[in-house]
Parts: structure tokens; sequence; C-alpha cells
């Protein structure tokens, strides 16, 4: 996650890159000679710290892996929570840790109903492993449910593309900055007791994957690549339309069970989404006409032309209303036969 400007390479910060790497004596001829850190490791990143006292991790049930730790649920002060642990060979590089612990800053802020609630840090001095405290969704991951269920049939599909898109709403309208999620994949989309679905991820595969920790480099280890939108491939500057490309992917997705071309590599996808303009099939008989038309705009190749989610979500409840209209209809049919 990011705040929106046009992303280019990243200026040269020898001070924070001597630092980063420990290299003291070379921090000192710098220095001498007025070098800068913009990165600003020496300044702790203001994170609302937990006490360990307060989790007993001993009690700790796995729930998941990711590309970087395993999560687990465990009881916060009483109440069941998610605890994602980032390894310490991840988490002990500073500038990693520094990045990482200012964009939960920012995470702990955002408050909305189709947002994951960050909580807070265990009480960093404890552990070198970063461990952040969440709310716990119960029915998991998007990505799982899909393996697990397949296709949602259209109402329940267009339910939960707009709880996608409002909680990239609420992202993108975010002040002073809009913010970019850059990583929305099913994977990061996670489901509560109620079905309502909600977005995560603080984005720590951009920051661990990076070349250095600022120069973010979305590689899509873990399965990204096949939401990635054309310029982000490309390495071309981007703004947030890459997220409405994701989600158009996502969107696609949950008419059809899953990805349509589950076997080919996704890096090799990624490749042909971007040169080739090439992007999923759109069978007539699977997506109703409203949706082709929206995931068409959304997946667009030219970012300018791509929905803003305010129109998206617009464009989504119309849809919905007639669904749920001529659900009506063929229900009172019913009642009169
Ligand atoms: N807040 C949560 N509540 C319930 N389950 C969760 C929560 N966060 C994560 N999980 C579970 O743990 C799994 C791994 O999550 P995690 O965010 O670590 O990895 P990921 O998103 O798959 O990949 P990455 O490491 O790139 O973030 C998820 O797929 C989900 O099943």
């Amino acid at each position: 996650m990011e705040v929106e400007r046009p992303y280019h390479s990243p200026p040269s910060k020898p001070l924070s890159d001597a630092r980063s790497f420990g290299h003291d004596d070379i921090c000192k001829i710098l220095e001498a000679h007025g070098g800068i850190d913009p990165v600003g490791l020496e300044t702790p990143a203001p994170c609302c710290e937990i006490p360990h006292t307060e989790v007993d991790m001993r009690e700790a049930t796995l729930i998941g892996e990711g590309a970087y730790g395993e999560v687990y649920l465990v009881k916060w002060r009483g109440t069941e929570v998610a605890a994602k642990t980032i390894r310490s060979s991840v988490a002990s590089n500073p500038l990693v840790r520094n990045k990482f612990l200012q964009e939960m800053v920012l995470w702990q802020r955002l408050r909305h109903p189709n947002i994951v609630e960050y909580l807070g840090v265990l009480d960093l001095k404890h552990s070198v492993r970063l461990i952040f405290l969440a709310e716990y969704l119960q029915n998991g991951s998007l990505y799982d449910i899909l393996r697990k269920k397949g296709r949602f049939d259209p109402v329940t599909a267009v339910a939960y593309a707009l709880d996608i898109a409002r909680g990239m709403n609420y992202l993108h309208r975010h002040k002073p900055r809009p913010i970019i999620h850059r990583d929305l994949t099913p994977r990061n989309i996670l489901q509560d007791g109620a079905g309502r679905l909600k977005v995560a991820d603080f984005g720590l595969s951009k920051i661990a994957q990076g070349k250095d920790a600022l120069g973010y480099k979305m590689t899509g280890g873990t399965g990204s690549y096949r939401y990635m939108a054309p310029e982000v491939y490309r390495r071309e500057s981007y703004g947030k339309s890459v997220d409405v490309f994701s989600f158009a992917l996502i969107v696609h997705e949950m008419f059809q069970g899953g990805p349509s071309n589950r076997g080919e590599d996704p890096e090799k996808l990624a490749d042909r989404q971007a040169y080739e303009n090439s992007r999923p099939p759109l069978s007539s008989i699977v997506y109703p006409e409203p949706i082709k038309k929206l995931l068409k705009e959304c997946w667009h190749k030219n970012p300018d032309s791509r929905p803003s989610f305010g129109e998206i979500i617009m464009q989504l409840e119309v849809i919905q209303e007639n669904l749920q209209q001529r659900r009506l209809m063929n229900c009172s049919s019913c009642v009169i036969m």
C-alpha cells in the first residue's frame, strides 16, 4: 500500500543504504560531507505498540502462511485476533522494518467496514520478529473460498464486488492523498463471519521484494503477477487505476470460480497482458452483459480510461438492483404458477 504519486526510480540515498547495511565507517564519511538520511532509519516509526504480556503466543493456533511468515489466531485481552508474524530474516533489515512500521501507522488510522482493521504491533523490543495484530476474519481469504466453493451466483458475486469496491473507494479517497493498494489479489481479501469481504494486507511483499526498501519492485512473487496492471509490469509510472485493473481480474474469477488460465505461469500471463493486451475470456453464458462491459472498462489498457471506484460502485449498484428485480420477478411467477 502506498500513498499515490507516480512511481519513478527512487532518488539515490547513500546514507540510508549505508546505515541499513551497518557500514558505520561509511556513514561517518557521508555525514561529514553533508549526507542526509531521507529514509530516517534513526527515527523510530510511531506505531501503536501492544505489550507482549497481553498476548500469549504459546496459545496461538496457526491459521495461514504468507510469503514472509505465519498468521496465528491468538487472544488479545480475551478477544480473538489474528497475529501476522514477519520472520526475523526479513524483519531484521532495519530499512524494511522501518518502512513496514510506517505503513502500519497509516493502516491503523483506516476505519471502514470493508477494510481489515489493524490493531497494533507487539512490543518491538521483545522480538526481532515483527508481529502485527489485526481483526480476525473467520472465513479466511477469497482465494480459499473460491477454491473450496467454486464460482458464485451473479447476485453474490456482485455483492462481493461491491464490498471490495467500497473498501478500495475509501482507500483511493483517502485524504490528504489517495492510497494505492498495489497488491490487490484474492489472497488479500478476507471474509468475516457475516459474509462481508474486507481488503487486507499492508504491502510487505512490495517492501521485502524491493531491490531496496524504497524502490518498490512489484515482482508478484506470491502470485500477484496475475493481477498486475500492464503499466506496473512494464515498470512505467502508474496511479491508482492499477487497483482497478486488479479488481477486474478478481471479479472475473468470482463469476468463473477461479482464474481462467490456472496452469499458465503467472509471469508469462502478466507479460502477455502487458505487451499483447491479452485478457481472460468473457463467455456470455457466465457474464451478464453489464458485467462484461464493466470488466472491459476496468482492465482497459489505457489507465486513464479505467473508471474510478466511485463510478464502479454506481454501476454495480444498478446491476445489483436489476439482478434483484429479476430474481423477484422469477419468484412471483413461481408463486402465481
Ligand atoms: N486477519 C486475518 N483473519 C483471518 N485469517 C487471516 C488473516 N490474515 C491472514 N489470514 C490467513 O492467513 C493466510 C496468509 O495470510 P498472509 O497475509 O500472511 O499471506 P498472503 O496474503 O497469502 O501473502 P503475503 O505474504 O504476500 O501477504 C491468508 O490467506 C488467510 O487465510
